[in-house]
């Protein structure tokens, strides 16, 4: 594997950028700020596999931060997209294309009856929050620490994902009343959650969560947590509202929920679901759903939710996702993170890897990662010269300590154990 040759092409596309995007990029965590490098910019995506603007090629394990679930540029999803395009790009009317894939979601969560589209996560958990205030006529909503939902103004207190990174407790713009609503509770302590709902239960609209959060690295609930907030929220009248934008899709069939036995009143859904292109929603059952405007009175709308390539794109995303493919993407998670433990045990290195089918976190920390508290005590210093020796190596990893890897099933054997061979060599070379 032989290291870039050069990033002049992407130094020079940056200065540039610098010039008219904030930052250089649109969205935080490309930036590559969290690892101590710039970042670099994408020519295209083969497979498991990007190929960088100065014809660096890299084995991929962002695969587009989730969505991109069979790697780039997969032929039947690049086929389904043309053959939208091809037939128009957006109406503004709806599409049958829209019902197939509400009906596919539907087919694999047995908590969704009805599902309403919109272009983004943030959008879908901005709508379910409010439905849930709508439902319930209340107006508190009880979060974790450490989990993102998107930057929805009332859920950007303690989040994850580019705030973590970045160390912005809460962000400047959004007003205070935005965030009193907001209840937060420590990842994974059940006597903290039993203390919030026992004092603000009778005003709590939902209990919302990542049932595997991912966007402070992935950190695992532990053993009947999630039957908890189950109870906690029917002990209280609040909605659970699951977001599963990342886990949806990945880790199951059907989603954490179906891992995990749990069933929430919403589900909030996107990344895999538009199968890289804009595409998320809210889901549920039909009593809930159909307060939703035009059906009920809660008002939420999109140019462009239900995109006609989007919804190519995502059912075709989905449809090739049989049982195969879940257990292929299995067997690739566990065999990187059996790797990666492998390769630092080697090099004498302490580190704590996290998996799940589909995603993992390397935390450079001793001891289990149970809360945002513990992710955020990881050494993060080694944490990101690791990452730039694995970019040196031809591995593309989430440059944060506060993200999760997307292997993809276009991960196959000769590509995890390429990986592994970088890994190891970058646990050697920045051992302190
Ligand atoms: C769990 C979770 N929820 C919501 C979002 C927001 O989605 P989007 O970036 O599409 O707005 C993200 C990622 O960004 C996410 O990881
Ligand atoms: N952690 C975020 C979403 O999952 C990363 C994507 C982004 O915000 O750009």
């Amino acid at each position: 594997m032989s290291p870039p040759l050069t990033d002049a092409r992407s130094a020079a596309l940056y200065a540039e950028a610098l010039k008219v995007l904030p930052g250089g990029v649109n969205s935080p965590v490309r930036a590559m700020r969290a690892i101590g490098r710039d970042p670099l910019f994408v020519e295209r995506g083969e497979g498991a596999e990007i190929v960088d603007a100065d014809g660096n090629r890299y084995i991929d394990y962002v695969c587009s931060w989730g969505p991109l679930i069979h790697g780039h540029a997969h032929p039947e999803v690049v086929a389904a997209i043309s053959a939208a395009a091809a037939r128009g790009t957006s109406f503004g009317a709806p599409t049958a294309g829209e019902v197939e894939l509400a009906e596919e979601v539907a087919a694999r969560f047995p908590s969704v009856e009805m599902v309403r589209m919109t272009s983004s996560g943030t959008e879908a958990s901005m709508s379910a929050l409010r439905l849930a205030r709508a439902a319930t006529g209340r107006e508190k909503v009880l979060k974790f620490a450490g989990a993102y939902h998107g930057h929805v103004d009332g859920l950007l207190a303690e989040a994850g994902s580019g705030l973590a990174t970045q160390g912005i407790p809460a962000s400047p713009g959004v007003p205070a009343a935005a965030t009193a609503a907001t209840v937060i509770v420590p990842w994974n302590d059940p006597q903290a959650l039993r203390a919030a709902v026992a004092e603000h239960g009778d005003r709590l609209a939902a209990i919302v969560a990542e049932p595997y959060p991912a966007n402070m690295g992935v950190v695992l609930p532990r053993e009947g947590f999630l039957a908890l907030l189950r109870e906690q929220a029917d002990a209280s009248g609040a909605l659970l509202i699951l977001d599963e934008v990342i886990s949806g899709f990945r880790v199951a069939r059907g989603g954490a929920q179906a891992r995990e036995q749990i069933r929430p009143d919403l589900t909030i859904m996107g990344k895999v679901l538009g199968g890289g292109l804009p595409a998320a929603a809210y889901a549920g059952p039909r009593a809930l759903m159909e307060q939703i405007a035009p059906a009920g009175d809660v008002y939420q709308a999109g140019t462009l939710s239900g995109n006609p390539l989007a919804v190519a794109a995502g059912l075709a995303t989905l449809r090739l996702l049989d049982g195969d493919a879940y257990d292929r993407l299995e067997a690739t998670t566990t065999a990187l993170a059996a790797g990666l433990r492998d390769g630092a045990a080697a090099a004498g290195r302490t580190v704590e890897v996290v998996d799940v089918p589909g995603l993992l976190t390397v935390f450079f920390r001793e001891g289990p990662v149970r809360d945002y508290a513990d992710a955020a005590a990881s050494d993060r210093d080694a944490h990101a010269a690791w990452c730039r020796a694995l970019l040196a190596h031809g591995v593309y990893p989430p440059p944060s300590q506060f993200e999760a890897w997307f292997p993809s099933l276009a991960h196959d054997d000769a590509v995890v154990r390429r990986t592994l061979d970088a890994a190891a060599a970058a646990f050697q070379e920045t051992a302190p």
